[in-house]
């Protein structure tokens, strides 16, 4: 097996990203379509705003390879689309026994969560909060604060990502919306679906 060299890369909290990232990604407020519950409050920020990022990932990939990781930097953008806060997409390990690690930088956030049979955790995170994700679980970062979210994460370089766990149920189970005191609460999203058995099961037993 051959050596790899050392990396180094630098947290810009200011800009939200990994100064010597190796790779960067962004989604629009375009790219968002069907995430949101509230269709005509999301095609009026997609007219207002639909180009501008709503969220941004830059990281560090050494290599796809078994026992590899990959560090990088989350940045999203504060706001709501109806009384709905900012969120990413969400997925599921496309090897689902694959954990994470999200350290908060700046912001406010909560790490919506959801196994394969449909129980729900959040999790805040702020400045200095490292968020375990567990294998198995569903996860979507949602910005519930005033100020962009930055998050730094790891996660095993051979995890991949898979969105149709969520898309196929009709989205999460919960939504995390404006309490109307500043704060948020977590809600159910109407048109969940639940996972058949046999999907949860064979969800379960991917051990590779
Ligand atoms: O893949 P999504 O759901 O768009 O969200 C991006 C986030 O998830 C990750 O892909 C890690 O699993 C990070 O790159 C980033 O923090
Ligand atoms: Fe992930």
């Amino acid at each position: 097996m051959a050596l790899f060299e050392p990396g180094i890369g630098y947290v810009d909290i200011a800009a939200g990203q990994l100064k010597g990232a190796t790779n960067r990604y962004v989604k629009t407020f375009r790219d968002l379509e069907g995430l949101y519950e509230d269709a005509e409050a999301f095609a009026a920020v997609v007219a207002a705003r639909g180009d501008e990022v709503a969220y941004e990932v830059t990281d560090y990939k050494p290599s796809a390879n078994a026992g590899d990781i990959i560090i990088g930097v989350t940045r999203m953008e504060p706001g709501k689309v109806g009384r709905e806060y900012h969120m990413t997409r969400g997925h599921i390990h496309a090897r689902p026994n694959r954990p994470e690690m999200y350290y908060g930088e700046s912001g406010l956030g909560v790490m919506l969560l959801e196994s394969p049979a449909g129980d729900i955790r959040t999790v805040e995170i702020g400045p200095k909060a490292i968020c375990y994700v567990p294998p198995f679980w569903i996860h979507r970062s949602v910005n519930v604060g005033s100020e962009p979210l930055v998050m730094t994460f790891a996660y095993p370089a051979d995890s991949g990502q898979d969105y149709d766990v969520i898309a196929k149920a009709g989205g999460m189970k919960s939504r995390i919306v404006d309490d109307g005191r500043g704060g948020w609460k977590a809600i159910d999203n109407t048109a969940y679906l639940t996972r058949p058995q046999a999907l949860v099961d064979s969800i379960m037993a991917r051990l590779d």
